[in-house]
């Protein structure tokens, strides 16, 4: 039984039994139309202002047998995000989207330490370096193709979002696996089909056990199960063998993780390292972690530039300044105001993970509410990055010059900005996501002025990342 606990206020609204209330909010949220920067969508997503409104900053519903808590609370967020033994991810059930999501994002407490731990060294500042060159080539392989479709013109339309997906797996593909970029390529292929025939599975009818009948979807899965495993095996096999001649390339994320993995058994605790089927789920974790969230960043930065194009000019100058049209480098990328402002502003109004999920195993007690054992808690990142209380009356305007003194000035230590998560599970991928970033849009912009196509349709969908539905149409000018 829940318990309300010394909570003050109207903005906590319990909708427990209430079937009615339950079933009318499900059917609001699917009806209304999003409004996001004044542009009307047409078609449904739940995360809407409104929605916000009329539900306070903690709700409840109930999906299947258990109870779902949703947070807007900044200091609830905080206190779910901090004690993440307490508060822990949903491991995830279903066999079919195990051939998906596993490793470190799927390890809890002590299994998860110790993942975390030996996968540190890959993503540290210093080791990022080495990875600056891997994403000049993938962006300079985009903007080439850019340029191939001008056909002699001076503008043309594109499409932006699916070379915008590409980049971000090429880069994963070159940062993880370095000389086998070639088969790492290939393995993200095939990831990628196997998130698609994954999604397609959930979505059809369930059947229990129908994943053992030999349809002709379930036997591809099968086999790109185990093409990838094959494949990654192998390269690593050749890479230990290549590392025992002194000849390995230890600098890409693979090579990094080996070294610690190594280290972690040479200091000879039992059990201490991971095994080679661990680290396999760890390169394929990379793909689906670090692929569609920073493509999804990069997307929403460049429609909101092609809208206000007065800070598309200011980050272009910035560029020039620091870069003087050169190949942009590592310290020049770090050294980047104004475009940081902007990635931050871009975040929060349409950050890549809109919201972050846990559950609790025993009975918890929360912002002064005691929660049952299995109860589910979703923060609502996207929400709290929309509350007026929080960001002012212009929440939803563009206005990077929000985050001109940081985001800790804006923020005051409160969890109300959360694109990366926080706490001990902060996304360990976000110093690498940000440096890519910030070499794409410093390399377009270098390259290229652009706008908003009268074809553009503005539709962000939560799918598992904020992705656009329609694409995103713009129109490119060669400088
Ligand atoms: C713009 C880009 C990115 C965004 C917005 C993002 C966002 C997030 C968020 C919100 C979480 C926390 C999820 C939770 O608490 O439930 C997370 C975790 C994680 N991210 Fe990222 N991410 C990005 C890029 C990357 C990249 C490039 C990689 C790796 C190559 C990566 C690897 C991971 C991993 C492994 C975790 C799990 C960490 C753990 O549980 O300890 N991410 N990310």
């Amino acid at each position: 039984m829940l318990r309300k606990q010394g909570l003050k206020g109207s903005s906590y609204r319990f909708l427990f039994g209430d079937l009615k209330e339950m079933v009318k909010m499900l059917k609001e949220a699917k009806s209304k139309p999003m409004n996001l920067n004044n542009n009307i969508v047409s078609r449904v997503v739940p995360f809407d202002q409104k929605s916000f409104n009329d539900y306070g900053k903690v709700w409840f519903t109930w999906l299947g047998p258990k109870p779902m808590v949703h947070i807007t609370e900044p200091a609830m967020i905080k206190e779910v995000l901090v004690n993440n033994y307490q508060f822990q991810k949903i491991r995830v059930g279903n066999p079919l989207v195990r051939l998906l999501v596993t490793g470190l994002a799927d390890a809890e407490t002590d299994r998860w330490a110790k993942h975390r731990k030996i996968i540190n060294p890959a993503f540290h500042v210093e080791k990022l370096k080495h990875m600056v060159p891997a994403f000049y080539t993938c962006c300079a392989e985009m903007i080439n193709k850019w340029k191939e479709m001008f056909g002699g013109e001076k503008s043309c339309e594109l499409n932006i979002w699916p070379y915008l997906q590409t980049l971000t797996s090429d880069v994963i593909s070159r940062t993880a696996f370095g000389s086998s970029f070639e088969e790492g390529k290939r393995i993200f292929e095939l990831q990628r089909e196997q998130g698609e025939l994954v999604l397609e599975a959930i979505r059809s009818f369930y059947i229990p056990g129908s994943r053992f009948i030999p349809t002709k979807r379930n036997k591809r899965m099968k086999e790109i199960d185990k093409e990838v495993k094959d494949s990654i095996r192998s390269i690593i096999s050749r890479r230990i063998i290549a590392t025992k001649a002194g000849e390995g390339n230890n600098e890409d994320l693979l090579g990094i993780l080996l070294d610690s993995n190594y280290k972690t058994i040479k200091q000879g605790h039992n059990h201490s390292g991971l095994s080679i089927d661990e680290v396999i789920e760890e390169c394929k974790l990379f793909y689906l972690a670090g692929q569609e969230t920073t493509s999804s960043l990069l997307v929403w930065t460049m429609v909101l530039l092609a809208q206000h194009t007065n800070w598309q000019d200011q980050a272009r100058d910035e560029v020039s300044l620091v870069f003087r049209g050169e190949t942009p480098n590592t310290d020049g990328l770090n050294r980047l105001k104004i475009v940081n402002m902007i990635f931050n502003e871009v975040f929060r109004l349409y950050p890549s993970v809109v919201t972050l999920l846990r559950m609790i195993h025993h009975e918890s007690t929360l912002g002064g509410i005691t929660l049952p054992a299995g109860c589910l808690l979703q923060l609502h990142t996207m929400l709290v990055h929309h509350d007026p209380d929080i960001w002012g009356d212009d929440v939803k305007e563009f206005k990077p010059e929000r985050f001109s003194e940081g985001v800790l000035k804006v923020t005051k230590g409160h969890a109300s900005y959360v694109p990366f998560g926080g706490g001990p599970r902060i996304c360990i991928g976000q110093n690498f996501a940000m440096l890519e970033a910030k070499m794409a849009l410093a390399m377009i912009l270098q390259h290229f002025r652009f706008d908003l196509s009268p074809s553009y349709s503005h539709a962000p969908e939560p799918a598992i990342t904020l992705q656009p539905q329609f694409g995103a149409h713009l129109i490119l000018h060669k400088l």
